[in-house]
């Protein structure tokens, strides 16, 4: 049954949307872009144009999943619990997609192409990668992507620090062997095959803390000086809690923790990477 109520098609589609990692993406594309001095305008077209391509890749995502989703009742899924359709979810993130395409030009053409390659690459892995051994190769591009699409939108010509997009793409990779943990046995069942569920949950659990943590050090050691107290202090922070991360994945592999610890790191790498702005532009 689907249920006729606006708010709850409001709700269901902001469910769908994969709600926190979109604000999560958002809100760190629109601190990166405020940091490295963007300006008003171009921040809030970055800020717009990351959003929409969340959205779409979200609703994408939960439209080509819809099968598989209701095959093992997914009840975290708006589409299972019927309070959506798949043709809505597709609707909304063509919708979704074609103002992520123009907001992204608004800030430039080289930029704006940027930014499409990257959501395009987002799209690949909703509707190929994600069953293969390449799993990781869509967000190590996209985040990679990212980086480079709010250095390239800003004005004055620079372009991105190598580390920084090496650390994006980290971050990106580790959020994806992390956010596979919980839904690992039943992606499997229906099919989905990716790296996590090849390399199976004890080493993936290891996994994604590492790569998280590493990305989190090359923040830290990587911009040139040394590093500051805070970012020492985060980077001990996030060093601490991966291997709490592994360490509680090895032990315990199908608890919640090794999930949830990492996400922690991955959240402190984003601050890390957003207080080290000034060092993500290299003049052009
Ligand atoms: C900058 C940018 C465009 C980044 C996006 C990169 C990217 C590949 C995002 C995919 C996001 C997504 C909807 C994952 C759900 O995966 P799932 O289907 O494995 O998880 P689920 O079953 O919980 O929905």
């Amino acid at each position: 049954m689907v249920t006729g109520r606006p708010g709850g098609l409001v709700r269901a589609l902001v469910v769908a949307s994969h709600f926190p990692p979109t604000v999560m993406v958002t809100a760190f594309a629109l601190a990166l872009s405020a940091g490295i001095g963007a300006g008003a305008r171009t921040t809030t077209l970055v800020a717009l144009a990351v959003l929409a391509g969340q959205l779409s890749v979200g609703w994408c995502n939960d439209w080509l999943d819809a099968r598989r989703d209701l095959a093992v009742g997914r009840a975290d899924k708006p589409v299972v619990a019927g309070l959506v359709t798949p043709g809505v979810l597709r609707a909304a993130a063509f919708v979704a997609l074609g103002a992520c395409v123009v907001l992204s030009f608004a800030t430039g053409v080289v930029p704006g192409a940027v930014h499409v390659v990257a959501v395009a690459s987002a799209w690949s892995y909703n509707a190929v990668l994600k069953a293969t051994w390449w799993s990781w190769a869509p967000y190590a591009l996209s985040f990679g992507l990212l980086a480079v699409f709010v250095v390239l939108a800003a004005p004055g010509g620079g372009r991105p620090a190598p580390w920084a997009v090496a650390a994006a793409a980290l971050l990106g990779v580790g959020a994806h062997v992390a956010n596979t943990l919980p839904d690992l046995e039943d992606d499997a069942a229906t099919g989905v095959r990716g790296l996590p569920h090849r390399l199976g949950r004890r080493a993936s659990t290891v996994l994604a803390p590492v790569l998280l943590g590493a990305a989190s050090v090359l923040v830290v050691l990587a911009p040139p000086g040394p590093p500051g107290a805070t970012g020492w202090a985060l980077g001990a922070v996030a060093v601490v809690l991966a291997v709490a991360a592994g360490g509680s994945g090895v032990a315990r592999p199908r608890s919640r923790a090794p999930f949830a610890l990492s996400m922690a790191v991955a959240g402190v790498c984003v601050v890390l990477l957003v207080l080290a702005a000034p060092a993500v532009v290299l003049a052009g």
